[in-house]
């Protein structure tokens, strides 16, 4: 089965710029998105969330027809991380345990699945921390642990690495390129290299039109 399945995708801000994604068809695993700076990569990314919707010939997610009715429960099962870290005003534990506490999983488990995925990050050190009190590169692995530890169906990286060092990048390279045995991902990357080497595919963005 496909996991999306687009065929004639548009969606505009306004009349100056609008994404038109002919066809798009990815199976489970890895792929990434590459582009020059204010292609659409990010509202790309925005719409396969089902935060934007935009008009379409065919968008099917899993096998099922994308509509209207069903745009809250897709977007309960896949995950957009943002390029720049957004963290609520309090703990790093809080924080990525957010996803897990209105599942309604209970203590221990939360417990268990944050420790687990803090481990996975190198950031269990920090988990009482005040997200304030945390640094650029902690708090990128705090909105990536927070995407994933709900294992979601997909999860959608926007710049996973940009404004990290060497060691916090090969950190979340490494995690992702793990990770992505059992989760589907897909990357937005101006590092054409990270994409060849984390992707089975990369896709190529430009003025809002898609190439592969
Ligand atoms: N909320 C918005 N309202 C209007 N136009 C927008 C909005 N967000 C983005 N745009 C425009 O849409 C176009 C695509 O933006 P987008 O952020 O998707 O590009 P990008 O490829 O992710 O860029 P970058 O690599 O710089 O992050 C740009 O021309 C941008 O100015």
């Amino acid at each position: 089965m496909m996991l999306y399945e687009i065929d004639g995708l548009s969606f505009s801000y306004d009349s100056k710029f609008t994404l038109y994604i002919e066809k798009f068809e990815i199976e489970n695993g890895i792929v990434g998105i590459t582009g020059p700076s204010g292609s659409g990569k990010t509202t790309f990314l925005l719409n396969l969330a089902f935060l934007y919707t935009g008009r379409w010939k065919i968008f099917r997610f899993m096998g099922e027809d994308v509509s209207n009715e069903g745009l809250q429960r897709l977007r309960k099962i896949v995950t957009y991380v943002p390029q720049h870290p957004v963290l609520f005003r309090k703990s790093v534990f809080d924080n990525i345990a957010y996803p897990l506490k209105i599942r309604q999983l209970s203590d221990e488990q939360i417990k268990e699945k944050v420790c687990k995925i803090a481990e996975q990050l190198f950031i269990q050190d920090i988990l009482e921390k005040k997200a304030w009190q945390i640094s650029g590169g902690q708090a990128k692995r705090v909105c990536i642990a927070r995407g994933f530890v709900f294992e979601p169906k997909v999860v959608l990286l926007d710049e996973p690495t940009s404004d990290l060092d060497d060691t916090n990048k090969q950190m979340v390279e490494n995690f992702v390129l793990k990770t992505s045995e059992k989760t589907n991902i897909i990357v937005v990357s101006h590092d054409k290299e990270q994409l060849s080497r984390l992707c089975e595919r990369v896709f190529f963005l430009e003025n809002g039109r898609l190439y592969f």
